[in-house]
């Protein structure tokens, strides 16, 4: 077997008129974690339902541990884990009757399937909840339920789908924990979210998705050196004039310089020390200024390079 463990080619999903997903290709290496970033309605979702079966497509080819995917692959799908963006549990159950229920539709063995159920529990903090119906649970914990349910089978290929939509900060960081610590036992992992700050950090690679179209690719210090403007100095300044800014874009690798609203931003192409040149020049010409601060670029200034538009929503 080779380490390919989901292969895209060229996949077209249509609704319609609406192309959703646009000949797209992806591939996911065994012990990866593949980020998939993108804004709301760049065809993440209809990508993932796709991979998984769930919804036909137009065009292309989907592989998952080298065969074919299909609807009836009961074979692939028993080694598949899915966390789906919408939280999907039975509220007539409790804690440990949810995890139970999914784990049983692919561990038969009942003492198998106990030890797994706990170990899940154990994994997501839920433990002491398993009592509770899913209504009585916050709503990160009920999140962290939904990752029980998709994940006790011990699944080696496990897709996160915005895992951590209207999550608080303490059970977010639980869940990008785990993810992390489920990818060191031996699960390749696929992770959709529009969060960059997320994606860069439990990301192994990254593409990022607008308008069903791959955009971009790499890892995330891939995609930021792509950029033009590599690091950006604000200063706060009370004034300014034009011979200043002619001046200060003189300055080695000073890309541009601009001053709005109060304050000077001086974006580079590159460089070393760049500060200290910066506030050199201030200092010889005895300029006045407030507070100074030095920006590294981030996923959104790669998305806004490539689309003209700003990631966040
Ligand atoms: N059942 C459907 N019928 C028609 N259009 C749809 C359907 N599902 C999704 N779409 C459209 O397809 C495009 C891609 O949607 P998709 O849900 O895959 O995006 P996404 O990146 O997952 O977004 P989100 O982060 O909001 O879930 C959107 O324009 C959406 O409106």
């Amino acid at each position: 077997m080779s380490d390919s463990i989901v292969k895209v080619n060229n996949l077209v999903k249509r609704y319609k008129e609406k192309i959703a997903v646009d000949n797209f290709s992806l591939e996911l290496k065994k012990g990866e974690i593949l980020g998939l970033l993108g804004p709301n309605g760049s065809g993440k979702t209809t990508t993932i339902n796709c991979i998984l079966s769930l919804l036909s497509f137009n065009k292309g080819e989907i592989m998952i541990f080298d065969k074919e995917m299909s609807p009836k692959a009961y074979d692939i799908k028993s080694k598949i884990g899915v966390v789906p963006q919408n939280v999907a549990v039975m509220n007539t159950l409790n804690v440990y009757e949810n995890v139970d229920f999914f784990c049983g539709l692919y561990i038969k063995d009942k003492n198998k399937r106990r030890r797994y159920v706990e170990e899940a529990l154990e994994f997501t903090g839920l433990s002491d909840y398993k009592k509770y119906k899913p209504k009585k649970l916050s709503g990160g914990l009920v999140r962290r339920l939904n990752i029980a349910c998709g994940i006790a089978h011990k699944p080696s290929l496990i897709i996160f789908d915005e895992p951590t939509v209207a999550v608080d900060p303490q059970s977010r960081n639980a869940i990008l924990e785990g993810i992390k610590e489920m990818n060191r036992a031996g699960a390749s992992i696929i992770y959709t979210s529009h969060y960059m700050e997320e994606v860069e950090e439990i990301c192994s690679r990254i593409i990022i998705m607008d308008h069903g179209k791959k955009v971009a690719e790499g890892t995330a210090n891939d995609l930021k050196n792509s950029l033009k403007i590599r690091e950006s100095i604000c200063i706060g300044m009370p004034a300014i004039n034009e011979d200043i800014i002619k001046d200060i874009k003189g300055i080695n690798h000073v890309y541009d310089a601009k001053y709005s609203e109060g304050e000077l931003v001086i974006s580079l192409d590159g460089g070393e020390h760049n500060l200290v040149h910066v506030l050199e020049y201030f200092n010889e010409k005895n300029l006045p200024f407030g507070h100074v601060q030095t920006k590294l670029p981030t996923l959104n200034d790669v998305f806004l390079e490539i689309t003209g538009k700003e990631l966040r929503d």
